[in-house]
């Protein structure tokens, strides 16, 4: 009773979206000014995609508002004339979700790129929607300050909410979900809202429904994000980046668990297997490491506690069968090893040239790591794809990049049908199907089988209460 309620309108509204015309084209001209609209091919070309494989179709204008009202002027034209609009913020995206499925708008929200208000002394900021993760670093840097979120691309930080994401150091630090205290949410119909009041920054709050968390994690589908309210962290006094390698996979899956398992304050760990380490070597000249099973390691803090957990990590390491315990406090290895696991994904690709990529983004229970690894390569393998492992594994989230023919319309189902499994195989462990990079276009089919038809349900109904026209970014992260 509940679903078909809702399924029935939701059907409605996707087949009453209009195109955008000449006149909407002018309209918006006439709001925003020339220079902040395009309908150049490349302009578009370039806002129709993001870093995952997925090409549909592109925008037909891309808009590139400066304020607030700006976005909310191009929200209720939009609204009004039932218009798509999906917003961009890098395209570093990697599920699809600024791909548009029909006519729409794109709104671009680079130009709004200030650091509204710091405080140094609350350990907070306020930025605006195109304010990216190495802007604010390079800027709180002089502040002796971090934003520790770190997906290793240069994502806008209000896309990073839009996607919930996180990357190499949310085993310490956690994801976007813990690190942000407020945002201003322009809703579909021109409504301007912060999610926890205006203003508002206290680190705690127990003021009614949590709404900035409601929103992070939306994928543009329920409002868009023009300002986040993050919390921040003092530099940490010292930094030490380490590599441990093992003749198997299960004894760097079995260190991980170990290592969390016991408490120790890991700042990041991350596995790679033996076939992304072969790929990472080639790309990053690596040279003094071996194609094996890797952990790369930072510890953070004072010299006494990184003795501490160096000495405690090294035992753990040891007894599962890890080789030599390397630790550095070179900056110029450590900046290597990182730069080398943040190119990881473009290793991969650039290992097969005329492949295309889907990037699984598995999470499950600590305990259940190394079990889920070791069938998710069994189901590699089985299937004959290419598919290095790799990830966050402190996390108990890992990657598995499948490389696949685009040409070969069979290979590119097959490709999914391996991933849906790697997929499947996570729920069945207590997991989910996207640990960070968010449900966008690949993963709609599986979200009701994780969260429930109940709880789809409840989602489609905030959608429609928040959205009734559906012009949000339509077709992704619900089907
Ligand atoms: C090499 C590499 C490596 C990684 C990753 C990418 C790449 C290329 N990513 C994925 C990516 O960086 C991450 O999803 C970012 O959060 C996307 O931010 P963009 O600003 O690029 O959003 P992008 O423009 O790609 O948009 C993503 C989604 O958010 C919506 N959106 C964007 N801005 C919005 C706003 N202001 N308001 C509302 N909706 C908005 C869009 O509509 C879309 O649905 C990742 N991620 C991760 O979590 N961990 C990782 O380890 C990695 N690693
Ligand atoms: C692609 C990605 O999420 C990673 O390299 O961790
Ligand atoms: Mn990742």
């Amino acid at each position: 009773m509940f679903t078909k309620q809702l399924s029935t309108p939701l059907k409605l509204i996707k087949r009453c979206y209009n195109r955008v015309t000449p006149e909407i084209i002018s309209s918006l001209k006439h709001q925003l000014g020339e220079g902040q609209i395009s309908t150049s091919q490349s302009v578009r070309e370039h806002h129709g995609k993001d870093e995952s494989s997925i090409r549909i179709t592109i925008p037909d204008v891309v808009v590139f508002p400066q304020t607030t009202k700006d976005v909310s002027m191009v929200l209720k034209l939009c609204n009004h004339n039932e218009i798509p609009v999906i917003p961009f913020g890098t395209g570093t995206g990697l599920a699809g979700g600024v791909s548009p499925l029909m006519s729409c708008v794109s709104m671009d929200l680079t130009k709004m790129d200030q650091i509204v208000d710091l405080h140094v002394e609350d350990f907070d900021v306020t930025v605006q929607p195109g304010v990216t993760r190495k802007q604010i670093n390079n800027y709180l840097k002089d502040y002796g300050l971090m934003f520790p979120v770190d997906p290793g691309a240069d994502a806008s930080l209000c896309g990073m909410a839009a996607t919930s994401a996180s990357g190499t150091n949310a085993v310490k630090y956690g994801t976007m979900k813990s690190n942000v205290l407020n945002m201003e949410v322009v809703l579909a119909d021109g409504t301007v809202i912060h999610t926890a009041g205006k203003g508002r920054r206290s680190r705690k709050s127990a003021a009614g429904y949590n709404l900035t968390n409601l929103f992070i994690g939306t994928e543009g589908t329920l409002g868009v994000i023009t300002s986040a309210t993050l919390k921040l962290y003092g530099i940490p006094e010292m930094k030490t980046s380490a590599v441990c390698q093992f003749k198997t996979v299960g004894g760097a899956i079995r260190s991980t668990i170990e290592v969390i398992q016991n408490g120790i304050d890991i700042a990041r760990i991350e596995f790679l297997d033996e076939m992304s380490m072969r790929l990472c070597k080639r790309y990053s000249k690596l040279d003094y490491m071996s194609e094996e099973p890797t952990l790369f390691l930072e510890f953070q803090g004072s010299q006494k506690t990184i003795e501490d957990y160096i000495e405690l990590t090294s035992q753990i390491t040891k007894s599962n069968g890890g080789g030599e315990f390397m630790y550095t406090l070179k900056q110029e290895d450590t900046n290597q090893l990182w730069a080398a696991r943040h190119n990881y994904f473009y290793a991969v690709l650039a290992s097969s040239p005329n492949k295309k990529s889907y990037t699984t983004d598995v999470a499950v229970p600590i305990s259940r790591l190394e079990q889920v690894v070791e069938e998710a390569r069994e189901i590699i393998n089985k299937s004959g794809f290419l598919g290095p492992i790799a990830g966050h594994v402190g996390d108990g989230n890992f990657h598995a990049i499948l490389l696949f023919n685009p040409a070969d319309a069979e290979e590119v189902q097959r490709c999914n049908h391996v991933a849906h499994e790697i997929s499947k195989l996570a729920l069945r462990h207590d997991g989910t199907c996207t640990g960070e990079h968010g449900i966008g276009l690949e993963k709609k089919l599986i979200l009701p089988e994780e969260v429930g038809m109940e709880s789809v349900d409840v989602m489609k109904k905030l959608k429609m209460a928040l959205d009734p026209k559906g012009i949000l970014n339509p077709g992704k992260l619900l089907a």
